[in-house]
């Protein structure tokens, strides 16, 4: 049976679940659920602190695990990511109060604080600066520089709510731009279950950011259309019972589809449906 981690809570947990249910995955129905088997799957799935998944992992004890690239790198654990998930972007960076510092390189001697010092410390050593102190928090270190501290800190940014309410700033460089990331342990052996596991979670992303367009067109326009909509691999061009006209399907990203319409009727394009798609194996 096949070993899988998932975020028990925060920003990861719900968006995870989501996805794995999507993916015809047995989800729990309570959060105090801490294990939960998928006998139709062939799957168990442990709910686990986001940040100690790649330590499980890197363990080998599960075969894999959806964690934050930025959680991933802290832990040092020896696992590796297997498939980008897009979920729960953020980036993680540097913050100071408003005018304290414009570069990372200015940070030789100050007192740092954040709850990712791992990765924290590996990026200083990388830039080859010796801060004063590197002060480990668990949360809400956004508050640690009005309570002397640290001089800065180093956190995920999503939207800079938390920052601008605390009277801070980024400054410099991004130290890392995270998502959620499907990881194995470093080197493990190729896994048929793992390799379905990804290919399942693949198809939800292409369900989730493509759509079905179908339409008819004048056979002559044809050519100009599909370079509009050439779909994934090549649209599927089919005759129309009326003479001269011809019926195109194609994947489109589901962000451009309105502006894709817009073009294809400028050239003659009628009868433009979008549909959605539930599931897929590309
Ligand atoms: N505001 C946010 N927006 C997007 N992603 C976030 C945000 N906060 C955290 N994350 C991401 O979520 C992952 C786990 O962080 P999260 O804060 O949910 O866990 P935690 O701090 O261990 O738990 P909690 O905050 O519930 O104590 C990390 O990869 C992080 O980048
Ligand atoms: O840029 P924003 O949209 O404001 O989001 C960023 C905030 O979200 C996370 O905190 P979380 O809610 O996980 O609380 P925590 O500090 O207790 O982990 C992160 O640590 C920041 O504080
Ligand atoms: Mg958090």
């Amino acid at each position: 049976m096949l070993r899988i981690a998932v975020p028990n809570k925060g920003s990861l947990s719900e968006p995870a679940s989501a996805m794995l249910h999507e993916a015809g995955y047995r989800q729990r129905s309570h959060s105090k659920e801490l294990v939960l088997v998928d006998p139709d799957n062939s799957v168990e799935f442990f709910f686990l602190r986001p940040r100690d998944i790649a330590v499980y992992v890197g363990s080998g004890r599960l075969d894999a695990g959806i964690t934050g690239r930025d959680l991933l790198l802290d832990s040092g654990a020896d696992a590796e990511e297997i498939l980008q998930l897009g979920l729960a972007p953020a980036t993680f960076r540097w913050a100071a109060p408003v005018g304290g510092y414009t570069s990372a390189k200015e940070l030789a001697g100050a007192r740092i604080a954040s709850s990712y010092v791992g990765l924290v410390q590996r990026h200083l050593a990388d830039q080859g600066v010796e801060a004063a102190a590197v002060v480990k928090l668990d949360g809400a270190v956004e508050t640690a520089i009005q309570l002397g501290v640290a001089d800065v800190i180093a956190d995920v940014v999503e939207t800079g709510t938390t920052l601008r309410q605390a009277g801070l700033e980024i400054f410099g460089e991004p130290i890392l731009h995270s998502e959620a990331v499907l990881i194995r342990r470093t080197g493990a052996e190729p896994s048929r279950e793992v390799d379905q596991l990804v290919r399942r979670l693949q198809g939800v992303l292409v369900a989730r950011r493509y759509v079905m367009m179908d339409y008819d067109i004048r056979a002559e326009r044809v050519e100009e259309a599909v370079a509009l909509t050439p779909g994934l691999e090549s649209p599927t061009v089919s005759p129309l019972h009326n003479e001269g006209w011809v019926a195109v399907r194609s994947m489109v990203p589901r962000r451009d589809a309105q502006r894709i319409m817009d073009d294809l009727w400028d050239i003659g394009a009628r009868a433009i449906l979008v549909t959605g798609i539930h599931a897929c194996r590309i």
